[in-house]
């Protein structure tokens, strides 16, 4: 059994050979159960928007292209579990400066649901208008996850397509520019997704 670090250490070793790592039981299945009931609440009260493509002036709906809802999260939230996971990702931030020299600035994270038979499509998290995502990373909260549940992330390598199962408490790290979809999502579907900068964040509307 890896320690903490041993974990750490591993994980951003195959994120930078491969461009990606999925890290299984990245949180227990009562850390998973909390961030459940937290989406549970801020989606009861309202909190979930439909979510966007492109930024600011580019902004727009389509669900054509993703048929997710959303709320952005920061370190004011409520939730101790949300905090917590916020924590866990600054030490993966903070570890990737170290050993990798990424120079990344900060992280921008939201939960995420994709109702029943919502997806979406191919793209790439960093582009253009968007240039300071420099590692993705999604943390599944599907409990009991099946195959005919479909909504998994399909990511796009360059000699191969790799198929990641949305599981209850694994984490997939990749990096932005890699192509990837959501499939057909055919259950009510959990996550919470975000982007670690190479900007702060209140400084990205600059070039
Ligand atoms: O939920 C996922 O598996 C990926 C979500 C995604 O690609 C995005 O929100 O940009
Ligand atoms: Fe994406």
């Amino acid at each position: 059994m890896k320690n903490e670090q041993q974990s750490l250490l591993h994980a951003i070793d195959e994120l930078s050979q491969n461009g990606y790592y999925i890290w299984d039981d990245f949180l227990s299945p009562k850390e998973v159960e909390e961030l459940i009931l937290a989406i549970q609440k801020e989606n009861d009260s309202g909190e979930f928007k439909k979510a966007g493509i492109g930024k600011q002036s580019l902004f727009q709906l389509d669900k054509s292209v993703r048929g997710d809802f959303i709320k952005w999260l920061d370190r004011s939230t409520e939730h101790v579990s949300v905090q917590n996971f916020l924590d866990r990702i600054e030490k993966i931030k903070s570890s990737l400066n170290e050993f990798c020299y990424l120079g990344l600035k900060d992280f921008e994270t939201h939960f995420a649901i994709y109702p029943e038979n919502t997806f979406y499509k191919k793209h790439v998290d960093r582009f253009q208008k968007n240039a300071h995502r420099v590692i993705s990373f999604v943390l599944y909260l599907n409990q009991n996850w099946q195959e005919k549940d479909g909504g998994e992330l399909a990511i796009y390598l360059k000699n191969n397509t790799h198929i990641v199962q949305p599981i209850s408490g694994r984490l997939i790290l990749f990096r932005s520019e890699i192509e990837h979809e959501v499939l057909m999502s055919y259950k009510k579907r959990y996550s919470i997704t975000g982007w670690m900068l190479d900007k702060d964040m209140s400084l990205t509307f600059l070039p």
